[in-house]
């Protein structure tokens, strides 16, 4: 990791604030489009310590999505440098983003990707079979309260119970950092609390690094820190004094 410098203006020394596990500065992300182009990250430094909660907020276009894609290494920055550790991500190519992906993060989307002919413990162990010490399928399930659940097809499970076997799936193989694009997107508010319990209880009990993207204010309650995030750039960055349960939150 080239030297590092912290955000925020500290009455702390920076030797005081522990090196962020990831590290970007400067991240332009430019899509063209025939004539014309998208910038859809404009100049974004940003820090994600290990072992935090973050909540990354903002309106749809905000860039969430692509901010997310850069740090988890399903894409590379038009400029700038983003950094896991000593892994330069920004300079990698297709082999060394693949095992970074491979070894360090696990996914969550809104959709579940589950295959619909696999039950949910195939599902599980597609990946699992990839991941040199991973959970087995089973201990994943029992992890998100579907222990009893292991041998349903996804058609069989509702749709908060698919995206815990998403989750399950994506900390069977015991990742540094789990990345979650509007995990409740598609779930009522109770079905989406219980997927808010599961990624807290990942972050707490194993020291999961979760970063949680959304449009709902109401989840950044649950955060650590909320980076808050307006047509491709970061406005705001506040760390919660009191962090609500899953239970708490109100949308
Ligand atoms: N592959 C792409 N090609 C062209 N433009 C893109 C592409 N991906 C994203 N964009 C554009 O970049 C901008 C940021 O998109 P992004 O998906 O990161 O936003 P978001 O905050 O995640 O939005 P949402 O909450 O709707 O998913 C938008 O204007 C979007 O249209």
């Amino acid at each position: 990791m080239p030297p590092w410098q912290p955000l925020q203006a500290s009455t702390v020394s920076a030797s005081a604030i522990p090196r962020p596990l990831f590290y970007g500065r400067g991240i332009h992300k430019i899509y063209p489009m025939g004539e014309i182009t998208v910038q859809a990250l404009r100049d974004v430094d940003v820090d994600i310590y290990e072992g935090e909660f973050l909540v990354i907020l903002g309106a749809s276009g905000s860039g969430k999505s692509t901010l997310l894609n850069i740090l988890g290494g399903l894409d590379l920055p038009s400029q700038g440098e983003v950094w896991f550790r000593d892994w330069d991500l920004s300079h990698a190519d297709d082999a060394a983003l693949t095992r970074f992906r491979r070894y360090h993060i696990g996914f969550v989307f809104q959709f579940y990707n589950l295959i619909p002919s696999l039950t949910a413990q195939e599902n599980i162990a597609l990946v699992t079979e990839l991941a040199p010490d991973p959970m087995h399928p089973r201990e994943a399930l029992e992890r998100v309260g579907l222990g009893d659940r292991c041998d349903h097809f996804p058609a069989q499970l509702s749709g908060g119970e698919q995206q815990r076997v998403a989750i399950a799936r994506a900390i069977a193989k015991r990742p540094e950092v789990l990345l979650c694009d509007e995990p409740t997107g598609a779930l009522d508010f109770s079905t989406g609390k219980r997927v808010l319990e599961v990624l807290e209880s990942v972050n707490r009990e194993f020291g999961t690094t979760v970063a949680v993207i959304t449009h709902n204010a109401g989840i950044a309650a649950m955060a650590d820190r909320v980076i808050t995030m307006r047509s491709g750039q970061i406005t705001h960055i506040d760390r919660n004094a009191h962090k609500a349960r899953p239970s708490e939150l109100e949308w």
